[in-house]
């Protein structure tokens, strides 16, 4: 995987400089996606907020603001954040944020590494050869090589990225000179000789106490921040006599509260990943929304043709940047990016940049199996699909039925057809099925990366969220790595991911699975940025490799915040090791009925199906699948010349005479019926009733009175009862 030009030229990009952080906020983008149900605090008074380091002027004039409204989307299609605590992650609503992209700009990153997308398509280093779009001067190098389309083609679209391209220039020329300014009037401030800010004074210059400050004193809040940042970066010099770092600390701790309004218990948490100068940066990057951003579905599309389309339906964008070959970054649109046809067509999902990472990091290949523990709403399986070209096999599985509905529509827009759905607590794998070649874990996490799009999390996170939540990915974790194949020809990889940023949520997590399961290694996840995870955090010490996994967070990738690991699975699972459920007991040795055999291995007997009344997903309605069931079955016999009228007619006589329903009933062997709630494609069976999918036989067992004859029984999405595995090839 190789870097590209610009992160050759340029390196990883620096994190945000306090001043660009202040200045983003402040600013208005260039196109800001209207926010809903979301404010951010520090925007109620807009006069705030300058950078104002001892009392600086932040005299900025404001800029028009033009709206873009995107449409409702449904929850189905975007990731909700609305229960972080069973785990978020894409999109909601964004805007763009990449003002001052010089520092921290998306498309300042890495190349791409989704191997899939190399031959796909080709975006040209925007902003690097400025040429008005008014003189039709194609601009070479604006597509890849091994694209061919027409000339025309190529000329509207460059002249449209170069329209923006130039637009964008000319903003940042302005910027670069405001910011310019501004970081020198902070550091004619700051240069005072003698200046020691007086950041734990109880008063004021005028006399009013200042050490109680609360939410309504922003800009003295600010002020405070900001000097005592600037204090803790330079401690030997601008700390006052007498007083010690953790009273600064301490002071930093209250005001990042007061003036972001997030509880103690999480800002201290959050405060403890980063230097003061950093962690400050992270909490005002946690202020601005991320950049909007498209993910092509290259099971639909080709990337260049989708940004042709929307181009000229009249949204601005940009290539995402080097490292991904399907991102789109959205700066401005006229029309609502989850209602355009393209979008209707499956041609592209709202997905956050960060969401990409642990798919790019998993590495499907074609003609794998997969598992995904916890798929909904299926940015991620969607994903996967696309790489594995829909071959293969991917099991995407969510616990979260009303989740799992948004993954079966996602699913179905978006023209995947190599995918089982059900609906299962992932711990019950692998004994529902195992022997997976690649496993997702995307876990369910508190989503401290995401507070951008979900400002509740400042405030309702306890400290039993934190324990309760590493429990659960705990022993997550261990149920991904027992439903992997160690001996995979091609894979034998386990990915695990969340949208948090904090160490009990992953190195803590990984260090955890290090320990359980000897026969598992830390491995690179392939991906081209990212800070390294912690080896070392707060008197904790992890596993050397630990540096392989890999952190992004706002302030320093303009992305959400998220952690990625990736595991290669070099062994069977030890006899004595502890399963998914199992714990050890008080003497440290694990009941010999909770031990796992040398690998898991799928004993569960065949169950007769109607019994799932009591299952999670709370049976299946009868009328409703008969419905669908027939109109798929008159369709079958249309194309087939044959009369449905007829046909049915005599199906629906002999079910009087209690020969037979006409449903197929589909007998599930693993796990219970009513957990399998989708297949994609629908069954394609043989004359015996046994159907593959992804080298998986699934054997159809008719239910009495039923007649072999397979035309009589059409399967359609919502008929499916159950599968029954009955060899593994
Ligand atoms: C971070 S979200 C997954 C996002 C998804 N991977 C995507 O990219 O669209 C975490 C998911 O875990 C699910 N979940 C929570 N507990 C689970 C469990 N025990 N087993 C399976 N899924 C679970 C939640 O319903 C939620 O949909």
């Amino acid at each position: 995987m190789g870097q590209g030009r610009r992160m050759k030229k340029q390196g990883i990009p620096p994190p945000l400089d306090e001043s660009l952080v202040t200045r983003k906020r402040k600013d208005a983008p260039a196109a800001q996606v209207e926010e809903r149900g979301k404010k951010r605090r520090t925007d109620t008074k807009g006069s705030k907020k300058g950078p104002a380091v001892n009392g600086g002027s932040g005299k900025r004039k404001a800029k028009p603001v033009k709206k873009v409204t995107l449409p409702p989307v449904s929850d189905d299609e975007i990731e909700d954040v609305s229960d972080s605590a069973d785990g978020i992650n894409d999109l909601d609503v964004m805007e763009d944020g990449l003002e001052g992209v010089n520092v921290t700009g998306l498309d300042a990153l890495g190349s791409a590494s989704e191997s899939e997308d190399l031959d796909d398509d080709e975006f040209p280093d925007s902003g690097s050869d400025v040429v008005d779009s008014d003189t039709e001067v194609r601009k070479a190098g604006m597509w890849s090589e091994d694209e061919d389309d027409s000339d025309i083609e190529e000329k509207l679209t460059a002249a449209n990225i170069e329209g923006l391209s130039r637009k964008l220039d000319m903003r940042k020329a302005i910027e670069d000179a405001e910011a310019q300014a501004e970081l020198e009037e902070a550091a004619i401030q700051t240069n005072i000789a003698g200046d020691k800010p007086k950041v734990l004074e109880d008063e004021d210059g005028e006399g009013r106490p200042i050490s109680n400050l609360q939410a309504q004193d922003l800009q003295l809040l600010r002020t405070r921040l900001t000097d005592t940042v600037r204090v803790l970066d330079d401690f030997k010099n601008l700390a006052e006599d007498g007083r010690s770092r953790a009273e600064y600390t301490a002071q930093m701790l209250k005001d990042i509260c007061a003036y972001y309004g997030y509880s103690e218990f999480l800002a201290e948490k959050l405060l403890n990943l980063f230097p003061a100068r950093e962690a400050f940066a992270f909490f005002e990057a946690n202020e601005t929304p991320r950049p909007v951003v498209i993910r092509t579905n290259t099971l639909r599309t080709h990337r260049r043709e989708l940004a042709q389309t929307l181009i000229n339906r009249g949204v601005q964008l940009e290539p995402i940047g080097k490292w991904s070959k399907v991102g789109l970054q959205v700066f401005e649109s006229q029309v609502p990016l989850g209602a355009t046809p393209e979008y209707l067509a499956g041609h592209y999902i709202l997905q956050a940049a960060s969401s990409f990472l642990p798919v790019m990091a998993l590495a499907p290949q074609e003609n794998e199996r997969v598992l995904d523990m916890a798929a909904a709403p299926g940015g991620k399986t969607t994903h996967i699909a696309a790489l594995m070209k829909n071959t293969g096999c991917i099991f995407a599985n969510d616990s979260n039925k009303q989740r799992a509905k948004g993954l079966i529509g996602n699913i179905h827009r978006l023209g995947v057809r190599n995918t089982i759905v059900c609906n299962y607590s992932a711990l019950d794998f692998p004994k529902v099925i195992g022997g997976f070649d690649r496993v997702l874990l995307d876990a369910p996490c508190s989503g401290t990366g995401v507070i951008a799009k979900d400002a509740s999390v400042k405030t309702n996170k306890t400290e039993a969220d934190f324990m309760r939540l590493p429990h659960l990915q705990k022993q997550l974790i261990l149920a991904a790595i027992d439903s992997v194949d160690h001996s995979s020809k091609t894979g034998g990889y386990i990915v695990y991911s969340t949208c948090s940023v904090t160490v009990e949520e992953n190195e803590q997590v990984v260090q955890y699975a290090l320990n359980k399961r000897p026969n598992i290694r830390l491995v690179e996840t392939g991906l081209t940025f990212g800070k390294e995870g912690f080896t070392r955090f707060m008197g904790k010490i992890f596993h050397p490799s630990m540096k392989l996994t890999r952190r992004y967070y706002p302030h320093a990738f303009n992305v959400d915040g998220f952690f990625v690991a990736k595991f290669k699975k070099i062994a069977l699972t030890p006899l004595n090791a502890v399963g998914a459920n199992a714990a050890p007991s008080s003497n440290g040795k694990v009941p010999a009925e909770k031990q796992a055999p040398d690998e898991y291995v799928d004993k569960t007997p065949i169950t007769e199906d109607g019994d799932n009344e009591d299952s999670d997903f709370g049976g299946w309605d009868e009328e409703e699948d008969k419905k669908y069931m027939e109109r798929a079955q008159r369709a079958q016999m249309r194309r087939k010349g044959k009369n449905p009228r007829a046909m049915l007619g005599k199906a629906k006589a002999k079910a009087k005479e209690g020969q037979g329903n006409g449903v197929a009933k589909w007998l599930v062997s693993i796990g219970h019926p009513g957990h399998i709630l989708a297949q994609f494609p629908p069954l394609q069976h043989n004359a015996e009733g046994a159907a593959h999918v992804g080298g998986v036989t699934f054997t159809r067992v008719l239910a009495s009175g039923e007649s072999a004859d397979r035309d009589a029984f059409a399967i359609s999405l919502y008929s499916i009862r159950g599968l029954v595995r009955s060899a593994r090839h």
